[in-house]
């Protein structure tokens, strides 16, 4: 939890029964409305990195852009998207991963990063961490170092950030949500 993590978790919406029955969907949608909200969304990024010699951040398609672009800005370092299949113009290398039905596909530039670069990846939020493990793992692969994996939300009732450590990664969430809230 961050410093405004009390605050940023009250003006994230839950919508329930979305997409589906028995989701409860977070809607990050009026914390992005709310100007005050949003500048403190992203300073707690930014204090939190600000000291860790960052190269770039890695910041996963399509939600994780809106944090990651203004946070890559203020700390002076790369921004590199990680985008869905198809999508990115020039060489790449690519992570297939499952989700609750199927599986999906995250690519990224081959020339993305040198080797060794410190990466920071940037994602709104991590329910089972599928997403966050595969564009960990197409970074590692391309001689990226992860510093960390981040997300504005967690849903720890879903497993997602303890099967991210258990893969290694440290991780960080603005705030985090249990079932029943
Ligand atoms: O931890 P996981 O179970 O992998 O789920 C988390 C991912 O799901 C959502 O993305 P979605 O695929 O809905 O794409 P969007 O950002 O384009 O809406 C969310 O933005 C995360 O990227
Ligand atoms: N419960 C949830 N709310 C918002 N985005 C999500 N992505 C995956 N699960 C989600």
């Amino acid at each position: 939890m961050s410093i405004y993590g009390d605050y940023i978790k009250s003006v994230i919406r839950t919508v329930p029964d979305w997409p589906q029955p028995g989701v409860n969907f977070r809607d990050i949608t009026p914390l992005l409305q709310n100007s005050a909200a949003f500048r403190k969304l992203i300073d707690s990024f930014v204090h939190r990195y600000q000291e860790m010699d960052l190269d770039a951040i890695a910041a996963i398609d399509a939600r994780g852009f809106i944090v990651g672009a203004p946070v890559a800005y203020e700390l002076g370092c790369s921004f590199v998207p990680v985008r869905k299949k198809g999508k990115l113009p020039f060489k790449t290398i690519s992570q297939t991963y499952t989700l609750e039905y199927g599986q999906a596909e995250v690519e990224l530039h081959s020339d993305a990063f040198r080797d060794g670069d410190r990466i920071l990846v940037v994602d709104d939020l991590i329910a089972t961490g599928g997403t966050m493990l595969a564009a960990a793992e197409l970074i590692s692969r391309s001689g990226g170092h992860v510093v960390e994996t981040s997300a504005i939300v967690d849903l720890p009732d879903l497993g997602g950030s303890q099967r991210i450590r258990d893969a290694g990664h440290s991780v960080f969430a603005v705030c985090s949500f249990t079932e029943d809230e």
